[in-house]
């Protein structure tokens, strides 16, 4: 079987990337955004499916089943910076989408996100996840996905998430610029992927609330029910099955869904490197993550 080709990772502007999220550089920075776009941004494998999800049925869910059972998630809301051979760029997606609001995902850390967002006022939910569970996430998602950098073995692969080494760079870095953004973006709503697991209802409420919607109780009920890990991994508009850089076999996308998975990947002596090294880069005391619940 033909090995596929893994990408390198390099520094841009500071920042470990790959290709395949730079190659569309000037079109995305010249993206026109609009002011009832609605941006959602992550560092890789912190929610954004699960998010992207809830938003869509919240605002398209009444358009009937077509939408739901035949356009993957992934094209009813673009990634922004992703640039792959003979498809189009998500820069492109966006434009052609033919509902609004747009909803778009976007990994990118907070200083290279297109003027256009902030200039025109658009909402920006980040989601956060807890480091431990993230990089643990990320490294099953490097194992399956040929189109990020080759993972190594756990231990290597961790030792790079923790110096900044994976792609769009620092996990670090990424949550604390983007909870610091909040202190001069108001439209911007900082949310947490354990929050979700805790009551995904409670978070759909406060979405709404930050969204201005206020869909009836069975509305949201129904959003819900739909969203469930369980559900989420079975929907094959969800569960990226059909993205051809993504093997299933060695690791699913919709992988556990859990708050604690870390336990099971960290060794005692790698926790204690990672929380000695935790606490010198992360400093600010209101932004808590919670590492199980
Ligand atoms: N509904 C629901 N409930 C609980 N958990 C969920 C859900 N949807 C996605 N996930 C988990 O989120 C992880 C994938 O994160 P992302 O969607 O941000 O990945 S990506 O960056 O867009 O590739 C990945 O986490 P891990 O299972 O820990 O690998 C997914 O399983």
């Amino acid at each position: 079987m033909e090995v596929p080709h893994r990408p390198e990772m390099f520094d841009f502007h500071g920042v470990c990337m790959v290709h395949q999220f730079t190659d569309n550089w000037d079109n995305l920075q010249n993206f026109k955004a609009r002011p009832d776009d609605i941006l959602i941004a992550t560092y890789p494998k912190a929610g954004t499916t699960w998010v992207s999800y809830i938003l869509d049925l919240l605002y398209f869910g009444h358009m009937g089943p077509d939408r739901q059972t035949s356009i993957p998630l992934n094209d009813r809301v673009p990634f922004l910076e992703i640039c792959k051979p003979c498809l189009p760029t998500g820069t492109e997606q966006a434009e052609k989408l033919p509902t609004t609001p747009r909803l778009i995902k976007t990994h990118l850390p907070v200083q290279f996100v297109p003027q256009s967002f902030w200039q025109q006022r658009c909402r920006i939910i980040y989601v956060a996840r807890n480091a431990k569970d993230n990089v643990v996430s990320y490294f099953h998602f490097a194992r399956m996905n040929s189109a990020l950098p080759e993972p190594g073995d756990w231990s290597s692969y961790l030792q790079g998430f923790m110096a900044g080494k994976r792609a769009f760079g620092s996990w670090y870095d990424h949550v604390n610029n983007w909870w610091e953004k909040k202190e001069t973006y108001s439209n911007l709503y900082y949310m947490f992927y354990e929050d979700l697991i805790e009551d995904c209802g409670r978070e759909i409420d406060r979405l709404c609330s930050f969204l201005g919607l206020s869909p009836s109780v069975e509305e949201k009920e129904r959003v819900r029910a739909s969203v469930t890990f369980d559900s989420m991994k079975q929907n094959k508009m969800t569960n990226n099955s059909a993205v051809k850089t993504m093997n299933h076999k060695v690791s699913p996308f919709m992988r556990k869904g859990k708050v604690g998975d870390w336990k099971n990947h960290f060794t005692v002596a790698q926790n204690e490197k990672f929380d000695e090294d935790y606490k010198q880069k992360m400093k600010n005391p209101d932004l808590k993550f919670r590492f199980e619940i």
